[in-house]
């Protein structure tokens, strides 16, 4: 990173990219502390980690465009970043405008302003429809208009308008009526914006032409296209029809360019002749735009909201000679899950969102890249619709090179510190990582603003030395110091890594102790379990008395016939048998023919 004023521009980059900071408060954010600090006159932001990380964190530096800090003012944003757009448009090149941020940072203000405030939206067509004055094309010829709208249903504002509102009168519940007659109040500043004044600001017109301006808006909602100018569905959303993003089966006349662009193919081009018109057309597409609260934004987009300000160009015979259009993109916010408390289909939504806005990330990034063979980096904008839609109406089609779309970067200097970061880290054209050189002791015991400042004053240094036009001592010396510098930055990035390692190394101790503990417990609980059911195994159940009665008897009648046997046999063996009263000895058996046997 070079310390000129702006990051020097890449021959790749698609986008300018600009910062914008958005007044903070401790009731609106979510860090205690900034972790953002612009440098004064510079366009670098410096990104100072919050306290209780700073101590393994490196403070980071974005270069961008230009930064608008919290005290910009809405027109200070339009002059820089709309009007060379606007211009663009008026000369034949599309271009786009879009918001990128974290959810509640401030897009949806930026586009469309505030009650005491117009948004980009108002101001470029409060700029257009005054510049181009009187200078509109006769309204009753719509079909001149129409000439090359084989792909869009046009209409004028007036007939536009009537639908939508018989649509409101014809809604079967009241219900439905409310709700988007509800949504229409409250954005109600819309057509009723304050100010500033952008009287004091035109766009150069071609004297001898006469010119048309189409409005049509659209939103990318979980990946599909729907028309927000479409009347049907102003009582039934479910009854929203997705639309295709495709090449047109014809071109214009004028149009030469070898590939002709995509178009979103079926969508309502409302011809508006005025301001008044045209802020009319927004308010309806607005209200029909998905929008719910949630924890991080009470009104929160929860869709990619496109606005397209086709500028038609007609010869004073009708004719049409050229046109091009202004895109101005409200991106939905990045969001964690567990930050903004979704669920559901709000989560749902939230995932589609991230995705879409991951790969926009990854082409922002590559924008900036120049690959191995010295070749910008290919940009992968047709991976995703989103990517499709905003690079595809920015970069083909009619037109020349040149710089033809702008992104605003929206930031809370004391909101969700990762969330932020990581934007950042994508959409800024140049990073540089430092690590200060006081000590992150020394750091914690400075208020943040002095460390902050300190830090912003030690790397101011180390910019400025490095832009001398040295001789070679002096060159050398610097060198000298550059090293030195670099090897005390190495020495202290050790140091943090042995610290972390020591401090991984208890954790991991620690968390083996814990389990070694609770392994144990298991195991002598284990053991006791096994005891306990090997008593109950041996315990002997105390014998039931009739049990014990009927085995006993089973004994008796089992030796009763033993003995009787045996008497039997003893008889039978006797010298005396048959013989009572014979001689020689008396028989043992004598008395016992008579025994009863129990
Ligand atoms: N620069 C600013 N000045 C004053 N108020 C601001 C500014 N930026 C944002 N706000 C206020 O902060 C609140 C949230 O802003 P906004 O709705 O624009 O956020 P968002 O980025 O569009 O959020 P989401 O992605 O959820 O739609 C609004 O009340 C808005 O008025």
């Amino acid at each position: 990173m070079e310390n000129t004023k702006s990051p020097p521009p890449s021959t790749a980059q698609l986008f300018q990219v600009f910062l914008r900071l958005r007044p903070s408060s401790p009731q609106s954010s979510v860090s205690e502390t900034r972790f953002l600090t612009a440098a004064p006159g510079q366009n670098f932001v410096y990104v100072t980690p919050p306290q209780e990380r700073s101590r393994f964190r490196a403070i980071e530096r974005f270069g961008f465009t230009r930064i608008f800090d919290e005290l910009s003012e809405q027109k200070d944003v339009f002059v820089e970043t709309v009007m060379p757009l606007l211009q663009q448009a008026i000369n034949g090149r599309d271009g786009t405008l879009a918001t990128l941020g974290v959810t509640g940072s401030g897009k949806t203000h930026t586009i469309l302003g505030s009650k005491d405030q117009k948004g980009m939206t108002q101001m470029a067509l409060d700029v257009l429809f005054s510049s181009i004055g009187d200078r509109m094309v006769d309204h009753n010829r719509v079909d001149i208009i129409a000439s090359d709208h084989t792909e869009a249903i046009l209409m004028d504002a007036v007939t536009f308008h009537e639908r939508m509102n018989s649509a409101l009168v014809k809604t079967p519940t009241a219900r439905f009526q409310d709700r988007h007659t509800s949504k229409r109040s409250s954005l109600a500043h819309i057509s009723t914006p304050k100010a500033p004044d952008v009287g004091d600001l035109w766009v150069d017109l071609d004297s001898k032409s006469k010119y048309a301006v189409l409005i049509s808006m659209y939103e990318l909602y979980n990946d599909r296209i729907f028309d927000l100018l479409d009347d049907s569905i102003v009582n039934n959303q479910n009854r929203r029809k997705a639309l295709i993003f495709k090449k047109p089966s014809t071109t214009a006349a004028w149009d030469t360019s070898k590939e002709s662009k995509k178009v979103v193919s079926g969508l309502r081009k409302v011809y508006a002749k005025n301001f008044q018109e045209a802020l009319q057309i927004l308010e309806h597409g607005q209200a029909s735009r998905r929008a719910s609260p949630t924890h991080s934004n009470s009104v929160s987009s929860r869709s990619h909201a496109f606005l397209q300000v086709e500028v038609k160009r007609f010869s004073p015979r009708g004719n049409e000679k050229g046109g091009a259009s202004l895109h101005i993109v409200d991106l939905a916010g990045s969001e964690r899950a567990r930050t903004a408390k979704t669920a559901g289909e709000r989560l749902a939504e939230a995932g589609s969102i991230n995705r879409s806005l991951m790969c926009l990330g990854q082409c922002l990034q590559l924008q900036t890249q120049v690959s191995d063979n010295g070749k910008p980096a290919v940009v992968p904008w047709r991976q995703s619709k989103l990517t499709e839609l905003l690079f595809s109406n920015s970069f083909s089609g009619a037109g020349g090179g040149g710089q033809r779309a702008s992104m605003i970067v929206t930031a809370d200097a004391m909101g969700d510190f990762n969330a932020t970061t990581q934007i950042l880290r994508y959409s800024a054209l140049a990073r540089e990582v430092t690590v200060p050189r006081a000590s992150s002791r020394q750091i914690s015991g400075m208020s943040d603003s002095s460390a902050a400042s300190s830090t912003l004053e030690e790397l101011a240094v180390i910019s400025t030395s490095t832009t001398q036009d040295d001789s070679k001592d002096a060159l050398i010396a610097r060198l000298i110091a550059q090293l030195e510098e670099t090897e005390a930055r190495w020495r202290d990035a050790e140091e943090r890594c042995l610290t972390i390692e020591q401090q991984v190394r208890e954790e991991v101790a620690d968390e083996m102790e814990e389990r070694l503990e609770e392994w144990r417990e298991g195991y002598v609980d284990g053991k006791l379990e096994i005891l306990r059911k090997g008593i109950e195994i041996r315990e002997d159940t105390p014998p039931d008395a009739a049990e014990r009665i009927q085995e006993l008897e089973s004994d008796n009648e089992a030796l009763r016939r033993e003995l009787l046997a045996l008497r039997r046999e003893a008889l039978g063996r006797s010298p005396s048998k048959g013989r009572s009263g014979g001689r020689g000895f008396p028989s043992p058996l004598k008395g016992m023919e008579n025994l009863e046997i129990y």
